[in-house]
């Protein structure tokens, strides 16, 4: 059995590099580092000489000579410092057989070293071998088939026999499940195979069929592109997939979901001989039911390396993963704050559920911008572009940014409610977090709706529960920033607005701290600070606590209490209703001038006790979308009116009651093959 390994944190990494110490390489390293010394005793003894001849000829030899000299011994210096590198660093992109022009792109990058998912995958794919590879999300899964594709194809086993010359067939498909990630990969293939003289390109939906045509008419080597587009070219006898050498599904499970397998599998059937072509399936989630599916492509002789495994967590270990409780209707006003909070000045997304959800959300956000299905490819493109060059900070996208998109310095990803399964949940909290880097991964929940203990089971997790931020907290910090923008301002302005100000002073009847505090408040942005409910994040709502003073079972007996010391409308303004997990009180947010009107009747009522939440919420009852249609009905229930909305008292007689008949559940898709209608993004 395969050790399985996780790689994430730098310690880890650390513990890998050193575990890794691949056989080939170790003879041709010495070799190189023999070498290496060989001519450096060389230039030594070259400069021991110079150096001898120096003293002799000390006053006739120009200073840049001497200069020269030093630079060259500092250089050695450094070789030698180097070498001493190369035997420490076993996944020091020397050890592998990776071509000089290709080791000197890397470098160019900042990449000396390959990433472990690299490494222990480079022999067995540049060596022939078909792979399935998995590492958590940002681990370098792309380059871990990037390179010994393109190595093969010029130094390995592919050279010899991959079509050469113009208009010939492609030696490689790559096969993803969004265009942007279609791009994303195509670049990779485009500037490394570009030093070793291979061409690619790159067919997907919504862009020109011309262009597209009119390269592979040329002839490529590498064709990455997303299904419906590809199989398009196959069918106007555009491309020909007889003579590939490789063919690669990157996120392979969502490749192999029903909405892509079809297609997907027509496409990999345009081989002429399966036999002689290398398969490759990458990602960093691999559900039970793809190994089934994906036995189909790959040989018998394929070889397994998962850094994931059976460890217990499966999302990235760099990156927080924070649950906060937020009804739909106050995400708008909450999420600036969050990103205020938990984002220190870096790039945002923000993923919704559906296309329209996330059009609206962005409509609600200033300075952020929509990322779907539904939008026009070239605007795609240009909000992308924007996103990655940080023309603006906060996309708000469907799960079409929620696979392998690598941008750079993305702080914070904002899920505004649980998604349908957990390897959305890992993808796109994967989005931060990412070659090493840290991030934040924040989930809103309606408390009552939520399968956060089912995302918590799957994937590993372990969430923090946090509340909304207040925004009196946020204020704070605002107005820090306030006040050092504000002493930074030339005292030139001082003669136009000291009248001003003086006037004020002497009308307002406020001192000089509190009009100042508001000076600070307005130029923060605030006008006015207002509370916010811990349960559903709302403004102006308070979060109470009633115990009655025995267990509560169901939702509709809380409501029977309420009635006993409250009027019917006071009744009907409660807002979450939702029982806690000890079964001893529930939950629910009113409108913060009716909680005297609470407290005061909670008083005169026997055996009920309400009291403000401030601190925190105590654990809550979930109901477990995933049990189907009904769920166990103990503490679910769902909007009567069949909205499955936000649970409210109101909306026509006794809405909201944990009545079996009337309550509707959204059904949970589980984590098997749900249906993916990518269209839906
Ligand atoms: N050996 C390396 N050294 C340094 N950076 C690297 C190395 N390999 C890849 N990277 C960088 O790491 C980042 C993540 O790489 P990549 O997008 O391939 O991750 P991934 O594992 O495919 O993630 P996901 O599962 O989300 O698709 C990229 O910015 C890439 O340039």
């Amino acid at each position: 059995m395969k050790k399985k390994i996780a790689i994430e944190t730098p310690e880890t990494e650390k513990k890998m590099k050193k575990l890794k110490e691949p056989k080939v390489k170790e003879e041709e390293n010495d070799l190189e580092v023999k070498k290496s010394k060989k001519k450096r005793k060389a230039s030594e003894l070259q400069l021991e000489e110079e150096e001898r001849s120096e003293t002799s000829s000390e006053l006739v030899e120009p200073v840049d000579v001497k200069e020269k000299k030093k630079k060259k011994k500092a250089k050695v210096e450094e070789e030698e410092e180097e070498d001493e590198g190369k035997s420490e660093d076993p996944n020091a992109i020397s050890r592998f057989r990776i071509s000089e022009a290709l080791r000197e792109k890397l470098k160019s990058k900042g990449i000396e070293s390959l990433f472990p998912i690299q490494a222990l995958t480079f022999d067995i794919i540049l060596d022939g071998t078909d792979l399935v590879g998995r590492a958590r999300t940002g681990q370098g899964k792309t380059l871990a088939f990037v390179l010994p594709i393109l190595e093969s194809l010029t130094n390995g086993p592919a050279k010899t026999s991959r079509k050469t010359g113009y208009g010939r067939a492609p030696s490689v498909l790559v096969l993803l499940p969004t265009r942007e990630l279609a791009k994303q990969v195509f670049e990779d293939f485009e500037v490394y195979g570009e030093v070793l003289g291979l061409t690619s390109c790159c067919l997907y939906g919504g862009a020109p069929y011309h262009t597209q045509e009119m390269k592979l008419k040329r002839g490529v080597d590498i064709v990455v592109g997303t299904p419906g587009r590809i199989k398009d070219h196959i069918e106007r006898g555009n491309v020909h997939l007889g003579s590939l050498k490789f063919r690669v599904l990157d996120e392979a499970d969502e490749m192999l979901r029903m909405g892509f397998v079809d297609d997907v599998e027509l496409i990999l059937s345009k081989v002429d001989d399966a036999s002689k072509v290398q398969t490759l399936l990458f990602s960093a989630t691999l559900p039970d039911w793809v190994k089934g599916i994906a036995a189909r492509f790959l040989k018998a002789s394929k070889k397994t390396v998962d850094l994931v495994g059976n460890e217990k967590m499966k999302a990235s270990t760099n990156v927080r993963h924070i649950v906060l409780p937020c009804s739909k209707s106050a995400r708008s006003q909450l999420i600036p704050d969050i990103i205020r909070c938990y984002s220190s000045g870096g790039r945002t997304i923000i993923f919704t559920e559906t296309k329209d959800s996330a059009s609206e959300l962005a409509g609600l956000l200033p300075g952020s911008r929509a990322l779907h299905g539904d939008i026009q490819q070239a605007q795609r493109e240009v909000t992308l572009n924007g996103f990655r060059s940080g023309k603006f900070m906060t996309l708000v996208a469907t799960n079409v940014a929620a696979r392998g998109l690598d941008i750079n310095d993305v702080q914070l990803i904002i899920q505004c409610e649980p998604p349908r399964d957990v390897e959305a949940y890992i993808h796109r909290s994967g989005r931060t977090g990412r070659a090493g880097n840290t991030g934040v991964a924040v989930m809103l929940y309606d408390p009552k709706r939520s399968n956060i203990s089912k995302i918590e089971r799957e994937s590993g997790v372990k969430f923090e529960h946090v509340s909304a931020p207040q925004p009196v907290d946020i204020a704070k910090s605002a107005g820090v920033e306030a006040a050092k923008i504000i002493t930074q301002v030339s005292d030139s302005v001082i003669p136009a607005f000291k009248s001003v100000a003086q006037e004020l002073l002497e009308t307002s009847g406020l001192s000089a701290e509190d009009l100042l505090a508001k000076a600070l408040a307005k130029a923060s942005g605030y006008s006015e600070i207002r509370s916010r409910s811990l349960l559903t994040s709302m403004e102006n709502h308070v979060t109470l606590l009633l115990e009655a003073g025995k267990p509560i079972y169901t939702v509709s007996f809380v409501f029977g209490v309420l009635k006993r010391f409250l009027p019917e409308e006071k009744v009907q303004s409660v807002q979450g209703l939702t029982l806690t997990a000890d079964g001893m009180g529930a939950v629910f947010d009113v409108a913060e001038e009716d909680v005297e009107t609470f407290l005061t009747g909670a008083e005169n009522a026997a055996n009920v006790s309400v009291e403000v939440l401030k601190k925190g919420l105590p654990r809550l009852q979930e109901r477990d979308l995933s049990r189907g249609r009904f769920g166990d009905g103990r503490g679910g229930f769902g909007d009567r009116s069949g909205s499955g909305g936000r649970f409210s008292g109101g909306k026509g007689g006794r809405g909201g009651f944990s009545d079996r008949r009337n309550v509707r559940f959204s059904n949970g898709s589980g984590g098997g093959r749900g249906r993916y209608n990518s269209k839906k993004w």
